[in-house]
């Protein structure tokens, strides 16, 4: 059975991410994103799951600059989950002056709080599951957690489906250390992150080299190196797998450009969507091109 690091404590999405992405194994639970990945790279643990992208809040940005820092990690597996919340109380609770949650769970359901708990103070805690177990420990009055987190702590129930914004949606990565990659399915989702140096067009080009490949960018955020002000560093998710010609083709031009830049993962795309190619910019026409300068290299076409 592997060992899966989650980004915990029990009940929260990630959990539920992980029991998705990885039903049947053995789940760890640790306390922050970066305490998640670090088990794997110490080899605590075979692979972590944890939260990437929500539709609301945007990057997860703790997963970010783990995922940009230290030995290197990708992703071979995502889930997308929907979500929504519970309002979970002490038994006998009347009053509610604090509401703690994961900052992306309080920016979820600020008007819920604004029109249903009056003057209720918002309170940042690590994790949903987290302001839930200080909501028992009765250091806040009422947690915004994931609905199953009420299966795990004796709380109460003061409301369900809470969600400022209907159909919100988080992603999930399955991240181990570099290995075998996931077969190419058709429907595959690349990620990178590169450091573009502070000068003109530097991110312009690289974005190019994956628009002249007919390649979809699927996602795009900055985060500061934090060594030089000003400086930053850029994740990129585009369509496709590493493992097809015209991916290929275009990671070494990126490679090419930037000698900072680090593969994420290449791994079947949970959306369900189909990549759609360009003219010209199909693995065939790859292929063919290639095929056709080596016959012109052998005097064999012109
Ligand atoms: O805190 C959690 O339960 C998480 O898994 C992170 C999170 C927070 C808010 C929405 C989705 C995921």
């Amino acid at each position: 059975m592997s060992r899966i690091a989650y980004f915990g404590p029990q009940g929260t999405f990630t959990e539920q991410a992980a029991r998705r992405l990885a039903p049947g194994e053995e789940l760890i639970p640790a306390e922050t994103i970066p305490a998640a990945l670090a088990s794997v790279r110490s080899g605590a643990a075979d692979a972590a799951c944890v939260p990437i992208e929500n539709s609301v809040e945007g990057a997860v940005t703790a997963t970010l600059d783990s995922l940009s820092e230290a030995e290197p990690l990708v992703a071979v597996a995502e889930v997308l989950l929907p979500v929504h919340f519970s309002v979970l109380t002490r038994p006998g609770t009347t009053e509610i002056r604090t509401v703690a949650s994961h900052p992306h769970a309080l920016a979820q359901v600020r008007h819920w709080v604004e029109a249903n708990l009056p003057g209720a103070h918002p309170v940042a805690t690590s994790s949903t599951a987290a302001a839930a177990v200080a909501v028992d420990a009765g250091e806040f009055d009422a947690a915004v957690a994931a609905p199953v987190a009420v299966e795990h702590y004796p709380l109460e129930v003061l409301a369900t489906e809470v969600a400022d914004v209907r159909d919100a949606k988080t992603r999930f990565l399955l991240v181990r250390t570099p290995g075998e990659l996931p077969e190419p399915t058709g429907a595959d989702r690349t990620s990178i992150v590169a450091a573009a140096t502070n000068r003109t067009g530097a991110l312009a080009e690289l974005l190019t080299e994956l628009a002249v490949r007919g390649i979809n960018l699927t996602k795009l955020d900055a985060r500061p190196t934090r060594n030089n002000f000003g400086e930053y560093r850029f994740f990129i998710d585009f369509e496709g797998h590493v493992a097809e010609p015209r991916i290929g083709d275009a990671l070494a031009a990126l490679r090419r450009r930037c000698r900072n830049v680090r593969f994420l993962g290449s791994h079947p795309r949970a959306d369900d969507g189909t990549t759609e190619i360009e003219p010209g910019a199909a693995n065939e026409d790859f292929t063919d091109a290639i095929d056709w300068v080596e016959s012109v290299r052998k005097g064999a076409q012109a």
